[in-house]
């Protein structure tokens, strides 16, 4: 947070509205100050828990309206019906059948627990936009998480799942989200109708866990019966295939792993599992110069996630990799790496759709931050360091200056967490 943010508020420009909007001095503070304030409630914060900044007006809070529900249903219908319209025709049998179960779930209004199963390129975010499409085209609230940042950003208005609920960094058996009633994310949470989290499996059963507890408890406050329900009642779909990631034990054994997966929870006891199997990479009308290949790369992926390679084992093998995607060069691997994903990479800088059509994924933030260094060398020009974030999330128990005055910035930004 700019230390100089209460000054920075008076000098605002409304460049932002339109021009034929004319908005007085006092009111156009106003509205800086709650836009300010919704950016910061999406993040867990909000003005009033920052000293010395000001507040909007009341004549402003009268007329305010929960931004979490209004970022929700904000969405233009017209455009999504004709989105709807576009995709369900296309839908395969097997997809309809998913399809079919989550929307009469959703118009039953009794709740529901689904599992989506389905390996990589079967259509579930295909399924996750026509469902997202039919919904929220009726005006109805539909949240998409995932697990990771980078696969919140395959879906429309995706989330992590961490920063929509509010699930605690370190989870245990008993954890809560911080999600206090009264506040416009238990609103939300009481009015949506589906939500979809997508690459569950990768995830502690405990997060699960504890959105489940806290829901119930949300719910219940204004509807007793949403206690005994799983999720509060609700409708929830979780996607992904238990052959990819699963949660990471730091030291932990096979068997903790197995234990701590999704399928290990109580809630699983209720679930219904919707499958895909159909690889739709391979679809008719697709590059047909790339079907072979994708076909061989699809099918090497789906024995070695069934544990078909490298002989019958017992969850260790000796697997031989496919050679187009080895990295031959043993001298220095990151730079023929960062070549290959990047050819030409001077000439392409000032290309803006360059960089959206690549990415390296690495396994630990170390290896993130080798092959960042290397790539910024490669780039003229001075490096300039953005952190993301420099204080102690309030949920993680930091409730007193001194525990605080331990994490100083420098400390938290030295940090290297494990995750995602
Ligand atoms: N019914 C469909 N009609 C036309 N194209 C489809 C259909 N279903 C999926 N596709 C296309 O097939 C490709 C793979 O689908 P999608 O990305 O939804 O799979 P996925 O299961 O989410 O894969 P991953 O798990 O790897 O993320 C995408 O290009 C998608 O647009």
């Amino acid at each position: 947070m700019p230390a100089d943010l209460a000054a920075l508020c008076t000098r605002w420009d409304m460049h932002q509205m339109p021009a034929d909007l004319e908005i007085r001095a006092r009111h156009r503070k106003n509205l800086c100050l709650q836009y300010i304030d919704k950016l910061l409630r999406r993040n867990g914060s909000s003005l009033s828990s920052i000293s010395g900044m000001p507040l909007p007006d009341l004549e402003f809070l009268e007329n305010h309206i929960n931004t979490l529900i209004h970022d929700e249903i904000c969405y233009n219908p017209d455009l999504l019906r004709e989105e709807h319209e576009r995709l369900f025709p296309s839908l395969t049998a097997e997809q309809k059948i998913v399809y079919t179960r989550v929307i009469s779930a959703v118009e039953n209004n009794k709740g529901g627990f689904f599992f989506l199963y389905g390996y990589g390129g079967t259509g579930k975010t295909y399924i996750w936009k026509t469902l997202s499409a039919a919904i929220r085209s009726k005006g109805e609230i539909v949240l998409n998480v995932a697990s990771s940042g980078i696969a919140s950003l395959l879906l429309t208005g995706g989330r992590t799942a961490h920063s929509r609920f509010g699930i605690p960094i370190n989870v245990n058996e008993d954890s809560f989200c911080s999600i206090t009633a009264g506040t416009d994310l238990a609103a939300l949470l009481i009015k949506m109708s589906l939500i979809i989290w997508d690459k569950a499996p990768m995830m502690h059963k405990h997060y699960f866990e504890a959105l489940d507890r806290s829901l119930r408890d949300i719910i219940g406050s204004t509807n007793p019966k949403a206690k005994e329900m799983l999720f509060g009642g609700k409708v929830i779909i979780f996607g992904g295939d238990f052959r990819r990631i699963l949660p990471i034990i730091p030291g932990g054994t096979r068997q903790d792993v197995v234990h701590t997966s999704l399928n290990s929870s109580y809630i699983w006891d209720d679930y219904t599992v919707l499958k895909l199997t159909t690889n739709m990479r391979l679809r008719e009308g697709s590059d047909k110069s790339n079907i072979a290949e994708i076909k061989e790369f699809g099918d090497w992926i789906l024995k070695m996630g069934n544990g078909r390679l490298g002989g019958p084992n017992d969850g260790e093998a000796t697997v031989d990799i496919l050679d187009d995607i080895i990295i031959s060069d043993n001298v220095d691997p990151i730079a023929s790496l960062i070549e290959f994903i990047n050819p030409s990479l001077l000439d392409n800088l000032q290309d803006t759709t360059f960089f959206q059509e690549r990415a390296i994924l690495a396994p630990t933030h170390e290896v993130v931050g080798v092959i960042n260094d290397r790539l910024l060398s490669q780039i003229p020009g001075e490096d300039v360091v953005y952190y993301s974030s420099d204080s102690i999330c309030e949920s993680e128990g930091v409730d007193n200056t001194y525990t605080e005055s331990l994490y100083s910035p420098e400390v938290l930004n030295g940090l290297k967490l494990s995750g995602n």
